[in-house]
C-alpha cells in the first residue's frame, strides 16, 4: 500500500519550546488517520509542517512518495486542508463561495458539481443562502467542501470540530466517513478528544509535547479488553474495601480522585454490576471512561503519563 505521508524525525523548536520532537510516522492510502494530543501537545505545529507554512528545524517529510522540500508545488495540488477557521465569505452564499475558490484554485466547476459538492457536505437546500445565517457546523462543512474543489487525494483537518455543538461535530464525522468509504480519500484528522477519533480513525498517532506516545490501528488500541471503567457509589471507602477483597481486586487501577477505576474486559462490566448491587454498594454510576487521559492508562502500563495529566 502506498505511504501517502511519511514523516521521518520531525522536530521543531520555536525559541524555548521544542514544540514537535523527533516524530515519525506514516499515513497509507485510505487511512482516516485520528492525530491525538491535549492542548499545546504539538499538533497544529505538525500540520503547519506537512502543509509548509513553517520549516521544520530538523526531519523530512515526503507525501505521495515525494519529498515536500522539492516537489512542494506538485504535492499541495493534491492536498486539501482546514486550519483554524476557514475563511470564506460571508455575504456570498454557500454557492457563490464555493465557485469563488473553486475559481481561484484555477478548478473549472459546472453550476452541477457545484450543487453536487453541496448536497455531499449536506448543504443541499441551503445553497443560495448567505453564509452569514449559517451555524458554526454548517461553516464547517462548507469549509470542507472547499477544500475538496480540487479534487484532493489528502485532506487535513486540524481539530475540524472545535467549537461545534453535537449536532454539528456529528455532521462532521459522517462527512469525514464519506470522504474516506464512498470517495476514497485518505483523512488526516487531528483533536484532542478521543471519543471523536474513536468513532472514525483506522490508525491513530497520540502525541504529548511533541513526542509520539503510541501508534497503532484503532482496532489494536482501542481493545475492548482493555476498558477503563469509573464507579461512583455513596460510600467508596467501603466499596473498595469489598472490592480488595474479592477477584475484582486484579483489575483495580490506582485512584486519581475520589471515585473507583478498574481496568477490564467490556464485557465483564454487567457481572461486575450485579456483583456490586449484591454487594449493596449504592451505587450512583458505573460507566466507561473515554477521556485522553483515561486511553493513556490503558495504553501505557507505566503511569508517567497519566500522572503528566492528573498533576
Ligand atoms: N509560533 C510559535 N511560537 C512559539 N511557540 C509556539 C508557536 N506555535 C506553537 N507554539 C508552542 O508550541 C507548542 C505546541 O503548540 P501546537 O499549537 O502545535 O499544539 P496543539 O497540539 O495544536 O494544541 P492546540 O490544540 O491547543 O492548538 C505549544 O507549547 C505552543 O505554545
Amino acid at each position: 500500500m502506498q505511504d501517502i505521508i511519511k514523516v521521518t524525525g520531525l522536530s521543531k523548536q520555536f525559541s524555548n519550546i521544542k514544540a514537535v520532537n523527533n516524530l515519525s510516522f506514516t499515513v497509507q492510502n485510505g487511512d482516516v488517520y485520528g492525530f491525538l494530543g491535549q492542548n499545546g501537545a504539538g499538533k497544529s505545529t505538525t500540520i503547519r509542517m506537512l502543509l509548509t507554512l513553517i520549516t521544520p528545524t530538523e526531519g523530512e517529510i515526503e507525501l505521495f512518495g515525494l519529498n515536500l522540500k522539492t516537489h512542494r508545488h506538485q504535492i499541495l495540488q493534491q492536498v486539501g486542508a482546514i486550519i483554524e477557521k476557514p475563511d470564506m465569505y460571508l455575504y456570498l452564499s454557500a454557492y457563490e463561495n464555493l465557485r469563488l475558490f473553486a475559481k481561484l484554485s484555477g478548478v473549472h466547476c459546472t453550476k452541477k458539481i457545484i450543487t453536487d459538492q453541496l448536497h455531499m457536505v449536506g448543504l443541499g437546500g441551503r445553497e443560495n443562502d448567505k453564509v452569514k445565517t449559517f451555524s458554526q457546523g454548517m461553516k464547517q462543512r462548507l469549509g470542507i467542501a472547499i477544500s475538496l474543489v480540487h479534487n484532493p487525494k489528502l485532506i487535513i483537518l486540524d481539530e475540524p470540530t472545535n467549537g461545534l455543538d453535537p449536532q454539528g461535530i456529528a455532521d462532521v464525522r459522517n462527512l469525514i466517513l464519506h470522504l474516506s468509504r464512498e470517495m476514497g480519500k485518505t483523512v488526516f484528522v487531528s483533536s484532542h478528544l478521543l471519543n471523536e477519533i474513536e468513532q472514525v480513525a483506522t490508525r491513530v498517532l497520540i502525541i504529548d509535547k511533541g513526542k509520539k506516545i503510541v501508534e497503532g490501528s484503532a482496532a489494536e488500541l482501542f481493545d475492548p479488553s482493555q476498558t477503563i471503567v469509573e464507579i461512583d457509589t455513596l460510600d467508596n471507602k467501603q466499596c473498595m474495601v469489598l472490592l480488595q477483597q474479592s477477584s475484582w481486586q486484579q483489575y483495580l487501577q490506582p485512584q486519581r480522585s475520589h471515585t473507583i477505576l478498574l481496568k477490564l474486559h467490556r464485557n465483564s462490566l454487567p457481572d461486575l454490576h450485579k456483583w456490586l448491587v449484591q454487594q449493596d454498594c449504592a451505587l450512583l454510576s458505573l460507566q466507561p471512561r473515554h477521556t485522553l487521559e483515561d486511553f493513556f492508562l490503558q495504553v501505557t502500563s507505566g503511569k508517567q503519563y497519566v500522572e503528566a495529566f492528573t498533576n
